[in-house]
């Protein structure tokens, strides 16, 4: 699926009504079948953006088309089935305490699905080596029958990530899919779904505080600041500087290795490690 969004200013619903835009006066084009990394520091609007990118939060002012129809022109049945072609992954996955993961996980295939097929799987998970082999990808193929609710934190991300590779969706829309994973798990966990948006030829925007598994997973980051663009760059092109200037009195949150200064090691950038938590 295509995104455009053109000069875009939007606010979260609960905001008081003299707070700044979440996000101000955006524009950003993305094609079909692109892996975009958004990064920034706390409050920068990242989330804001996936809202909006998922037909979730009107812009309250400017443009956004999919595919290059304007969603909020649209008859609430069109925009419910637009709203079918994409999935948003929040951070915390929404899943009901007391499921199986394999319900939990084919849960992702729900939208594309007839009522009495919805109905049905939630009682009798309709493709059980689907789910299998999905999970396993993940490293949770023996967590299949578990209950959610007795699944770690990190564990419940990876099922909710399994089960936006799971959505028939055209538009994937991940917000910190990281946060409860560790280093090892959090490189693994995002080049499948990199490598899986690709297969599946999915648009796919992730954010993200790991800022080198950025870098080293996306072809393209967008850097947002104070709901603004700070930059829209190939990784390869994403220096130290631009990444101090973006966390700039937020250090604290740039996490992982980010690219050495050139100054310092001539021709050669190489990564150093800056902060971790
Ligand atoms: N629940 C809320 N109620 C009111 N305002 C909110 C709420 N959530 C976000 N905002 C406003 O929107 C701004 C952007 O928030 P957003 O969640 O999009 O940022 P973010 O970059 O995703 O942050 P983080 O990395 O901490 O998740 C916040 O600074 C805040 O002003």
């Amino acid at each position: 699926m295509k995104l455009e969004i053109e000069a875009v200013s939007a606010r979260h619903p609960a905001a008081r009504a003299d707070a700044p835009p979440a996000i101000s006066n955006l524009s950003l084009h993305i094609a079909a079948g692109e892996q975009v990394a958004v990064i920034g520091p706390s409050g920068a609007g990242k989330t804001t953006l996936l809202q909006v990118l998922a037909c979730a939060l009107p812009p309250t002012t400017g443009q956004l088309r999919l595919d290059g129809t304007a969603p909020w022109q649209l008859q609430r049945n069109a925009l419910q089935k637009l709203r079918g072609r994409l999935f948003l992954a929040p951070q915390v996955p929404p899943l009901p305490p007391r499921q199986r993961v394999v319900t939990a996980v084919l849960a992702g295939r729900l939208p594309h699905m007839g009522l009495w097929a919805s109905l049905r799987s939630l009682f009798y998970p309709s493709d059980i080596p689907a789910a299998f082999e999905t999970l396993e990808r993940f490293d949770l193929g023996d967590k299949l029958f578990e209950r959610v609710d007795r699944l770690s934190g990190g564990e419940r991300q990876r099922v909710g990530l399994a089960r936006t590779l799971l959505s028939a969706a055209s538009l994937w829309l991940v917000d910190e899919p990281l946060s409860a994973l560790d280093p090892t798990r959090s490189r693994q966990a995002i080049t499948t779904l990199v490598s899986s948006a690709r297969d599946h030829g999915a648009t796919l925007v992730a954010t993200l505080h790991q800022v080198d598994v950025a870098l080293a997973s996306f072809p393209r980051i967008v850097g947002l600041r104070d709901g603004a663009l700070a930059f829209d760059l190939p990784a390869r092109l994403v220096t130290r500087e631009l990444l101090t200037q973006l966390y700039d009195q937020f250090e604290h949150e740039l996490r992982g290795e980010v690219p050495a200064d050139e100054s310092e090691v001539p021709g050669m950038p190489q990564p150093v490690v800056m902060h971790c938590r």
